[in-house]
């Protein structure tokens, strides 16, 4: 289907997991987009493809809207019916931190285009989610392809939650033979998720990129090339920092100068994050992590992210959180991670200095049962 194809689509349909043909039923919602945008929407997906493949780290008006449940029973996998101009997508989440999911293992054209995923990521008057994660066919030897739209419509490098969640979404797509781990080409470089058999996946981030001019953040290193607990001033306040880039960037505090022992609940998320997530020191925007230490092992974090503010949880923030305490000698290499939706396990490990990330992915449960 063409991109104009889909932006055209008339129909959106959503459909609960696990996809069986047994079991499938679906909530039909009908959108009218205004087609006026879609020929520069389709230059923008092209122009992100392009900067994708050549990323460096590869190396090692919704105008009207109607609800109508229905149960319908098919025959089929809805993903065997290729209606033109009927997105299929389902929802998955990790934690809270939620997705739309949409099978684009047929191109590397997404079906989606930024500004349609703004509206289909709203809350109100869309679909709602954190963002948009497409499944492309694989790139350079990879089993498969990951990109993903912020609910602003920007494009991420990586998602840690979105992976976790692409994992559990490629094994309900395909076939995978008994096999649990796969490898996926994404802006961040090359990322190995492992479904294990608990349910939980287990994610081999790679390597953190600690060079400031890389994350990217102009904060003049202070610990060789890198950001370590130092002061940068937001709203009239100075926050000590560390800068760590999973592929996308993170600026993680545990504390304001002279008060290291923030208490995350207690923070207005919605008014100094932006202040970070646009500050003139991070070029590309960042996310940012505020974080309570509770012991070496423990902690907790509230994120705003680039892109999509408050959201219940962040993967690549956990990583670079735990990341960032080891630096600043806060933990230990293995950390249990709370965030607002649930706790992760995070590990940077010392042997290949690849951190891992352990948490849930789950479609979204609509209650429907057989
Ligand atoms: N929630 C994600 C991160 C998504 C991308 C982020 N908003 C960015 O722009 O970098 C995660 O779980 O890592």
């Amino acid at each position: 289907m063409s991109i104009a194809a889909a932006a055209a689509a008339a129909t959106v349909t959503v459909v609960s997991p696990p996809i069986t043909s047994s079991n499938l039923r679906s909530l039909s919602i009908t959108n009218s987009f205004k087609s006026s945008s879609l020929a520069l929407q389709s230059k923008t997906a092209t122009s992100t493809t392009t900067s994708l493949i050549r990323n460096p780290r590869f190396r090692s008006s919704v105008s009207a809207m109607s609800v109508s449940a229905q149960e319908n029973r098919y025959q089929t996998s809805f993903l065997d019916r290729r209606e033109s101009g009927v997105l299929h997508f389902v929802k998955y989440h990790g934690l809270g931190n939620d997705f739309i999911m949409v099978n684009n293992l047929d191109s590397m054209e997404p079906k989606v285009t930024p500004e349609q995923a703004v509206k289909l990521c709203d809350r109100n008057f869309g679909i709602g989610a954190d963002g948009v994660i497409f499944a492309m066919p694989g790139w350079s030897g990879t089993d498969y392809t990951m990109r993903i739209f912020n609910s602003d419509g920007s494009e991420p490098e990586m998602c840690g939650n979105g992976v976790r969640c692409f994992a559990k979404f490629i094994s309900d797509l395909s076939n995978l033979n008994g096999r649990q781990s796969f490898t996926v080409h994404t802006g961040a470089g090359l990322i190995i998720p492992e479904i294990q058999h608990d349910g939980k996946v287990k994610v081999d981030m790679g390597e953190p990129v600690l060079k400031a001019s890389d994350i990217p953040t102009k904060i003049p290193p202070n610990k060789d090339q890198s950001v370590v607990k130092t002061q940068i001033e937001v709203d009239g306040v100075n926050w000590n920092v560390t800068c760590v880039s999973m592929g996308n960037p993170h600026c993680v505090t545990f504390g304001r100068e002279g008060d290291e022992n923030l208490v995350v609940d207690e923070l207005n998320l919605a008014d100094i994050g932006p202040k970070f997530e646009h500050h003139k020191l991070f070029p590309a925007r960042t996310n940012t992590e505020f974080v309570q230490v509770f012991s070496r092992s423990h902690l907790k974090m509230r994120v705003w992210e680039r892109g999509a503010g408050a959201t219940l949880a962040c993967g690549t923030g956990a990583c670079a959180v735990v990341v960032a305490a080891i630096l600043e000698g806060r933990s230990e290499r293995n950390c249990t991670v709370d965030l607002p939706g649930g706790p992760l396990e995070i590990e940077w490990r010392e042997d290949d200095n690849h951190v891992y990330m352990t948490g849930p992915a789950e479609g979204a449960d609509l209650g429907v049962d057989e």
